[in-house]
């Protein structure tokens, strides 16, 4: 014999009856099977809202009841011939008929007791059981319609009744050795208590009602049939990656059931863990997938967690205040005024100096139980013994479940640790001894994010997955999203990251996709479907997406949008940037946003602020933090100015040709007169100065000009190329000059004896900058474990290519890191 339920998605539509007979005739060639059957879906829901309507003498709970109605006769009609029709459509007709009166005399007298409703609610099973059991009977099967109201009994407890075990299991015996049917049909939920009258087993109760004839009649296993494969790792509805959990023991179970999982109902589990039977989760629209098998000894796996579950629609009541200190029966007080008011609480947490207790509880349960304590500790708050009860809702309660935790180091570490890097907030924490579950409780509106962080972290076979948005699409956007392109393939079978573009904008469009906008065409798509650019609305959409390791990436030149940092940086959004202005703005600000990136977790990476991609700010951030000092730097700071004295020679090319050049070769900044005038190496140094703990301003730094001021006076970037074609003598004459010395024009950043200068220099063959070619850089840092010989960084300092490839180093430090 074996156990079978099938829940209301299963009897959802006569199209899903029609697929649980398939499962139950082949079945039911081997075993007698007892198929226990909830509602039709919805329909439990619907019978209570037309009752709490008629309490209210709202007429509308006929519309309600008359829709119900129609649904049960037309299952009747869709699924069986006239003959069947016409005998259950009287059955049928008289349990609906008996709801219609009852829920008349509520509507006339417009009260509602719990044993009314139970009556109500309970008929939904009683009209799946009626019209599934004759549905069997018309394709064969020899099907019997049983009643759980001769054997499961309960106490008078309406709404959730407790059932007597021994006296349900002692009548549950007789009654199924008399039954010889090869199906048995039996309505789940429904109950009885010892003076006859109708109770329920709480929502979810069919389970309940499958767990208790399993384990009474020591059935081989206990099927049930619901709407998904099996337990599933995580809420699929929140994490996509979710999987089914093949085998998982009975404490997990509960856990994983308590905390959450809708597809079993908690107590379901407890009757037939003590006989040992096995419960399979099924899934009705997939039943050749293997489900998850509950029982005593699952096989080990390699993961180091089963689920992750969560409860959202919690609050969180915190008791504190001195007169708790040290008192005996403190706790006890307080948990039996929430049990008196029916309360019934989640999750506990107390400081172990005694001085509050956090309890969370459901969030329908706030005033009650705010009432319940406020009245039970009255003279408490009177005296200011205790301080104001601190209620906060809108929580949810995210939790860890593996039966291995005792045995396994660091994974609270882990879990606290990758929520916070996520700016997940943690309220309260929970641990049982057993060490079977870890709860955090945090923020209803982080509970996606949550799940999926840590699904990510704890299911090694996930991949991370990294949400990119990208504002700036030109020369080195768009050469990044090339190369993000090429390597997203690489990165996710090597380092198991999936990076995706999530957002992406330039002055003109932005454009979001959950999905991942197509980075073969990645600006090609944003100009056809984007929207109008708006740099507040794109950061407004980005925060409210809260998607789980985000990193927002600025490859414009634009203060505006370096402007936006710190409010990026304190969402825990990392930010990684090729935009020089962040960066040397005021001391305090470039400050403030490291001080955020640590505060909020996230990360600020500006790697290609000098030198594009060569490791400069890395190997400076390496030197600092493992104790040097930087003494000195000399260096040639820019790569199109470095271009341009390479090129110009005073004999072919004008030099605003070759400035033109460097531009065209994407060397130049969106506008050369930054790199003409000195400003974007200035940058540069005050950068590397900040890096080595300088505390430093743009304006300490003192800079000769090599441009005639009335150039820099161009009022765009236009007349600019006029201006100096105009000055071509000026340029000759200063090649000319370095010439006839035997040296060479370089634009080099000094500092040393703590100040910082910038200018044209002419250097001679012996200087470690004369031979620095094309578009080079080169650092040279005296530090005090490098004092006579300089650690020297050299190599390509602008260009699209390099910038984007360092930009995506920033990335992936970023994505390791999280
Ligand atoms: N080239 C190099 O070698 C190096 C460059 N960098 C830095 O990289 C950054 C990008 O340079 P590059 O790609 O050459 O510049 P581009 O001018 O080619 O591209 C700039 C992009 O930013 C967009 N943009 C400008 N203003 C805004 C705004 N307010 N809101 C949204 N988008 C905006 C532009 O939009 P639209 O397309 O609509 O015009 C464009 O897509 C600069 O900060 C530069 O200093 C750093 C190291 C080396
Ligand atoms: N314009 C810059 C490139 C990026 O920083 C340069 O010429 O070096």
């Amino acid at each position: 014999m074996k156990v079978l339920k099938f829940g209301g998605t299963s009897l959802g539509s006569p199209e899903n009856i029609k697929k649980v007979i398939a499962i139950v005739a082949k079945k039911s060639q081997n075993d007698q099977l007892i198929i226990v059957v909830s509602a039709f879906s919805g329909v439990t829901n619907q019978l209570q809202e037309c009752s709490r309507l008629a309490e209210k003498g709202d007429e509308n709970y006929k519309a309600q009841l008359d829709e119900l109605i129609n649904r049960h006769l037309e299952a009747v009609q869709d699924l069986l011939g006239a003959k069947a029709q016409s005998g259950l459509m009287a059955k049928v007709r008289l349990v609906l008929n008996e709801i219609e009166d009852i829920l008349k005399g509520v509507f006339l007298i417009q009260e509602l007791s719990n044993k009314t409703l139970d009556k109500v609610i309970g008929s939904g099973e009683v009209l799946s059981a009626f019209i599934v059991n004759e549905f069997f009977l018309q394709e064969g099967m020899k099907s019997n319609l049983i009643n759980p109201l001769e054997f499961i009994l309960t106490d008078s407890e309406f709404g959730k009744a407790n059932v007597d075990m021994a006296l349900t299991e002692e009548k549950i015996k007789p009654y199924f050795q008399n039954q010889k049917a090869d199906v048995l049909v039996c309505p789940g939920f429904v109950s009885k208590d010892l003076y006859g009258n109708s109770t329920t087993l709480g929502r979810g109760g069919s389970d309940y009602t499958a767990a208790l004839i399993a384990a009474a009649l020591d059935a081989p296993e206990l099927e049930i049939w619901t709407d998904v494969s099996g337990m599933m790792t995580a809420n699929p509805k929140y994490v996509k990656q979710a999987f089914a959990i093949p085998q998982i023991d009975y404490e997990e179970a509960m856990e994983l059931t308590h905390f959450g999982a809708k597809v079993l109902y908690p107590p379901s589990v407890h009757p037939v863990y003590k006989k040992g039977i096995p419960i399979y989760i099924k899934n009705t629209f997939e039943p050749d997938a293997e489900g998850t098998k509950i029982h005593e000894f699952p096989e080990p796996d390699s993961q180091s967690i089963k689920g992750i579950s969560c409860i959202e629609n919690i609050a969180l009541f915190n008791l504190s205040g001195s007169s708790m200190v040290g008192i005996p029966y403190f706790s006890h007080r307080l948990f039996e005024a929430l049990a008196q008011a029916k309360v019934s609480v989640i999750l506990i947490t107390q400081a172990s100096s005694e001085h509050s207790i956090c309890v969370a509880i459901d969030l329908e349960d706030v005033e009650k139980a705010k009432f319940a304590i406020e009245k039970a500790f009255s003279l408490e708050f009177k005296e200011e013994m205790l301080n104001p009860l601190y209620v906060e809702t809108d929580l949810a309660i995210v939790a860890l479940v593996s039966s291995q935790m005792k045995n396994q180091i660091g994974l609270s570490g882990k879990m606290f640790s990758v929520l916070g890097q996520n700016g997940i907030n943690i309220k309260a924490i929970a641990q049982g001894s057993s060490e079977k579950n870890i709860s955090a409780v945090i923020d209803k509106k982080q509970v996606k994010k949550a799940l999926n962080t840590l699904h990510e972290s704890f299911f090694l076979s996930d991949l991370k997955r990294v949400n990119l948005f990208i504002v700036g699409t030109g020369n080195v956007g768009q050469t990044l999203i090339d190369q993000l392109n090429q390597q997203s393939e690489y990165l996710k079978e090597h380092n198991q990251i999936d990076l995706r573009i999530s957002g992406i904008a330039n002055s003109r469009k932005m454009l979001f996709d959950l999905n991942g906008i197509p980075l073969e065409n990645a600006v090609e798509t944003l100009m056809e479907k984007g929207q109008k650019m708006d740099l507040e609305d794109f950061l407004l959409e980005m925060k409210a997406l809260n998607l789980r390791n985000s990193i927002f990436i600025d490859n414009t030149a634009h203060e505006v949008v370096a402007n936006t940092y710190a409010g990026v940086l304190e969402s825990s959004i990392s930010v990684v940037t090729p935009n020089k202005i962040a960066c040397t703005g005021k001391f305090g600000d470039y400050k403030n946003l490291k001080n955020l990136a640590l505060r909020y977790r996230s990360h600020f990476r500006f790697e290609t602020n000098v030198g594009a991609g060569l490791p400069v700010i890395n190997t400076l951030d390496d030197l600092i933090k493992s104790g040097d000092e930087v003494l000195g730097i000399q260096a040639v700071l820019s790569g199109s100015l470095n271009f341009i004295f390479n090129n110009y020679t005073g004999e072919g090319e004008s030099f605003a040709d070759v400035v033109k050049q460097a531009q065209v070769e994407g060397f130049t900044e969106p506008d050369p007169r930054i790199d003409l005038s000195g400003v974007d190496v200035k940058r540069k140094i005050l950068i590397l100065l900040r890096e080595s703990g300088f505390e430093m301003e743009l304006d300490d730094i003192d800079t000769i000009p090599f441009i005639p001021e009335k150039c820099m006076q161009a009022e765009n970037v236009e007349k600019f190329f006029e201006a100096i074609a105009k000055e071509e003598a000026h340029f000759k004459k200063l090649v000319e000059e370095a010439n006839a010395e035997g040296k060479k024009l370089k634009y080099v950043a000094t500092f040393e004896n703590g100040k910082a200068n910038t200018g044209l220099e002419k250097v001679a063959p012996d200087s470690p900058l004369y031979n620095l070619e094309g578009k080079d850089n080169i650092v040279l840092f005296n530090t005090k474990r490098y004092p006579e010989q300089p650690l020297v960084i050299k190599g390509a300092g602008a260009g699209a290519a390099v910038t984007a490839s360092g930009i995506f180093g920033d990335i992936i430090r970023i994505a390791n890191a999280l």
